[in-house]
């Protein structure tokens, strides 16, 4: 089966992507099927350098260590062939309806996807005053909070639906329930 919708989060560190992405798979259940750019980059990165895949792709501070050269490493990739992490990504491709891409960065990612599947592609972004992502582990970092992997998004400006995940958010069924609304449209 091939997907009907396939919903692109994008948000800067501590904005909340995986914490609403993994809300939004236990709604959807056998639905959806959850689409990391970030682990294809983090499963070669590891093998190179003989770390602990699962803690790299775990939610604690080991991934942190080694992010600055991840970015380095990946960016050296994406200059040749920007899909290239993209079509990795996609390549076990779920057989689902709906796919969620819970680490979009760049721009040239969300081409990608629109040039490969068009109208089935949603883009979303979460966002989230300074403080509130302080409050949940946000500190700034030269060289990785100033480079395009973060930053290369903030102004892009058409963006399908934007999810206030900060201070003054609506609940978290309210969000849900917005998300849920962008994909009716394609089903
Ligand atoms: N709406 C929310 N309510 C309660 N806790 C939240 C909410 N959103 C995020 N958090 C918590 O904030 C922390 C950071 O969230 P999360 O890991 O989802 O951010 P992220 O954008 O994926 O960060 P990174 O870019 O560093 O991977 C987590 O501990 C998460 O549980």
């Amino acid at each position: 089966m091939s997907p009907q919708v396939i919903l692109l989060f994008s948000g800067k560190r501590k904005s909340g992507k995986d914490y609403l992405t993994d809300h939004l798979q236990q709604r959807l259940k056998n639905e959806c099927g959850v689409i990391k750019i970030s682990a294809p980059i983090k499963s070669y990165w590891a093998k190179e350098n003989n770390l602990n895949l699962n803690e790299l792709l775990s939610h604690n501070e080991y991934k942190e260590q080694y992010r600055l050269e991840m970015i380095r490493w990946s960016d050296s990739i994406r200059a040749q062939d920007y899909g290239y992490f993209c079509r990795q990504a996609c390549h076990d491709a779920l057989d689902k309806p709906t796919w969620i891409v819970s680490d979009i960065r760049r721009k040239t990612d969300i081409c990608w996807f629109k040039e490969t599947y068009k109208d089935l592609v949603k883009t979303i972004r979460i966002v989230a005053d300074e403080e509130t992502r302080k409050s949940r582990g946000f500190q700034y970092k030269d060289g990785i909070d100033n480079v395009a992997s973060e930053c290369d998004l903030d102004d892009y400006g058409d963006w399908d639906l934007v999810i206030n995940n900060g201070e003054g958010k609506p609940t978290l069924q309210k969000q849900m329930e917005s998300i849920m609304e962008l994909c009716k449209n394609n089903k």
